[in-house]
């Protein structure tokens, strides 16, 4: 077996990482590593805090605590860190008044690792000419441009705040595919926020689930799977025995009774009913129900 990626320099690493904003504190203490060569989803609720999570790692917020990205401080070597990281947050936006091509020379211009030739590729199978001028795009041709941008920047780090926004189905899917196929490799890291999160599960290889500034999950997905189980019970009989074990969330859908258990053994849970992984949509739902603190005075 290869040597865990664990083992690896993180990519980010963050300790005690605090933000408030006012008098509300938004972040409560994270602490991660994220390690090379993986694909991260960043999931939460709106407001949890992902995108102030992100805006530290880039250095375009102020923070308490420790981040290093690529072994430096963010905020204080933004600009050194920006030739290895790419990332399109929410608040980025094109330059309006130049037209497509002039888009690409400008970067060729000022960004060392961008690659005009990439740029065009990844618009192939869009409807976006380099004459084009850019405010005469519609805003999902403006999103294709900006990922087509993105991924034609040869960095270490990839971030991505809900990259997708705006795109019609068909776009997302061939969008997610070209980001796997064309630029993931195990030099490079992804990590990605989306409220979509069934869309991009298949890519994945860790997930870290937030909620109210505090991480509740950071998982490998394989360790997900092996840890995690959902069961569809039926009779009245198993539904009892089911909830004898403990489950972390119990919902009837349809008529039928969906528990979800952390850490019990399928072979317990085979006896009494249908046994599967639950989808990341369905964790993340189980997860976030959960009470945090004292559950036992919440009953
Ligand atoms: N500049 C700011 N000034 C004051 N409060 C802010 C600012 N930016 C974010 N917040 C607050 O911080 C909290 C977390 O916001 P953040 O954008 O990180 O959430 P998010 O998880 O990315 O949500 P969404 O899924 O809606 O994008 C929210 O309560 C938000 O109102």
């Amino acid at each position: 077996m290869s040597e865990p990626s664990t083992a690896l320099e993180p990519i980010v690493s963050a300790r005690g990482l605090r933000k408030s904003f006012g008098r509300k504190p938004i972040l409560h203490g994270l602490d991660f590593d994220i390690p090379p060569g993986r694909i991260y989803g960043l999931v939460g609720h709106n407001g949890a805090g992902k995108t102030t999570t992100l805006n530290a790692m880039l250095g375009l917020t102020s923070y308490e605590g420790t981040i290093r990205v690529l072994g430096e401080d963010p905020f204080a070597r933004r600009a050194h860190l920006m030739e290895n990281v790419a990332f399109i947050s929410d608040v980025a936006s094109l330059p309006r008044f130049l037209r497509v091509r002039e888009l690409f020379a400008l970067l060729t211009n000022i960004h060392p690792n961008f690659s005009q030739e990439k740029a065009r590729q990844f618009l192939e199978g869009t409807d976006i000419r380099p004459e084009m001028k850019i405010k005469a795009l519609s805003k999902g041709m403006m999103a294709q441009l900006h990922l087509a941008v993105v991924m034609a920047i040869d960095a270490k780090l990839l971030v991505l705040d809900e990259p997708t926004l705006g795109l019609d189905i068909t776009y997302r899917k061939r969008f997610y595919r070209r980001l796997l196929e064309d630029y993931m490799t195990e030099e490079r890291t992804l990590i990605i926020t989306t409220h979509q999160v069934d869309e991009i599960e298949f890519m994945l290889s860790d997930i870290m689930f937030i909620r109210d500034g505090e991480l509740i999950l950071h998982m490998q997905m394989e360790t997900v799977s092996e840890k995690f189980s959902q069961l569809v019970a039926n009779e009245p009989e198993a539904q009892e025995a089911a909830r004898a074990l403990g489950p972390v969330y119990e919902e009837t859908r349809f008529g039928q009774t969906v528990f979800i258990f952390d850490g019990v053994p399928r072979e317990t849970l085979e006896p009494l009913g249908k046994v599967s992984t639950p989808t990341l949509s369905d964790l993340f739902v189980a997860l976030m129900q959960r009470p945090t603190a004292n559950p036992e005075s919440a009953r």
